[in-house]
């Protein structure tokens, strides 16, 4: 690629250069030499005649140059639509060969050959500050459909991904941290299909026996339907597990060394949705349980304070790909919340697994449903 800023030195530059060529042997191919004038046009590409052993080189308005679709006017829509055609072409070839939907590969396979065969079509190359405004809009949209997001360009490789860290607060009571336990492709994956796959609903709740409804949205999906959990009045009945929680659950059981049988889902749709004070210390988890968190979408404040002593606090902020496991005797000697940010408008998912080891202790499933069939037929 010759780049000048006048059509004259561009014209001597393509002669310099044939005659450069010339010498080695080598002949430019005039029918395949281009010349586009990029960004707010002065001259107009057509008028220009610059030549090339005697004759004139095409004038075009896109050119694609080793894949990538160059625009006369800068702009990068004609490649972030031609990139989005081609990773839907990937995504969907895989899907017609219902690799996606076999239960025989792994999510955690299926996860590196999306990033690999789709996300790399999809961002080669790509950075997000050379976009304009309305091609990062479109790609943000692409995201919703098929897992992907611009944010996945990974800055960091596997290996520099975040050290966990125990945290001792005393009384037997602990937390691991580990920030970015998932790479940055992998979170955007994880996003998209936890935004799709899950039915998320928003509960109604009873607190100091009012009933309001929860401010933010919940899913419950766990290893068999009797794992039936209440909580504030409100039962939820489980859904088998999606693959993305699955891969997420493989996570956090390795880095908590335990392993869970159920998981609450939390869809905080913008800084408004939180999570007031509370510990897990429902009776079906049996004393000293383990809550293991994972985080993915927008960053938020995880508070833990103290029961006898509130003001001894801890603050995590949880990003993407963000890990937390509380266990020991932390939900019997602290509460945690996730409050209210005003000025945060993205949404964020978080997962947090459990072991419920006393299902007897919730309403047992046969119950509930003859007191929803005997409510049904009431009404
Ligand atoms: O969203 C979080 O990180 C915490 C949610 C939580 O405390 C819960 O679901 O019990
Ligand atoms: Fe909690």
């Amino acid at each position: 690629v010759i780049i000048t800023r006048t059509a004259e030195q561009l014209q001597a530059a393509v002669l310099a250069t044939d005659l450069a060529f010339s010498q080695w042997g080598l002949v430019i191919s005039v029918p395949k030499t281009k010349v586009m004038v990029i960004g707010p046009a002065t001259a107009d590409a057509a008028e220009l005649d610059i030549r090339c052993q005697g004759q004139t080189l095409e004038a075009v308005d896109n050119f694609k140059y080793l894949g990538s679709m160059m625009a006369s006017d800068a702009s990068l829509d004609a490649e972030v639509a031609n990139r989005l055609k081609q990773a839907g072409h990937a995504f969907h070839s895989l899907q017609t060969a219902k690799f996606w939907r076999d239960p025989r590969i792994a999510v955690p396979l299926k996860l590196k050959v999306y990033v690999t065969v789709v996300l790399s079509i999809l961002l080669y190359a790509s950075r997000m500050e050379s976009l304009q405004p309305m091609s990062a809009q479109a790609l943000r949209y692409k995201k919703r459909k098929a897992p992907s997001s611009l944010q996945l360009n990974s800055k960091r490789s596997q290996s520099e991904l975040g050290k966990s860290q125990t945290l001792d607060l005393g009384d037997g009571a602990k937390v691991i941290y580990q920030p970015e336990g998932f790479s940055q492709e992998e979170c955007g994956a994880l996003f998209d299909q936890l935004q799709a796959d899950v039915k998320w609903e928003q509960r109604e709740i009873t607190v100091m026996g009012r009933k309001v409804m929860q401010p933010r949205l919940v899913a419950y999906m766990a290893e068999h339907e009797q794992l039936v959990m209440t909580y504030s009045r409100t039962t939820l009945i489980p859904t088998p597990y999606t693959p993305a929680v699955l891969a997420i659950k493989a996570k956090l059981e390795e880095l908590s060394g335990e392993s869970f049988n159920s998981c609450l889902l939390n869809l905080y749709r913008s800084g408004k949705d939180h999570v007031s004070w509370h510990s897990d210390n429902e009776v079906l988890y049996g004393p000293n349980p383990t809550v293991a968190s994972a985080s993915f979408g927008a960053e938020r404040h995880f508070l833990m304070r103290q029961n006898a002593d509130h003001t001894k606090k801890h603050s995590f902020l949880l990003g993407p790909g963000d890990l937390l496991v509380m266990k020991g005797t932390t939900q019997q000697h602290w509460m945690h919340s996730v409050p209210k940010r005003a000025r945060v408008e993205g949404e964020r998912i978080s997962l947090t697994f459990r072991k419920v080891v006393a299902p007897e202790c919730g309403v047992p499933l046969e119950e509930l449903l003859t007191t929803s069939k005997a409510a049904a037929s009431e009404g």
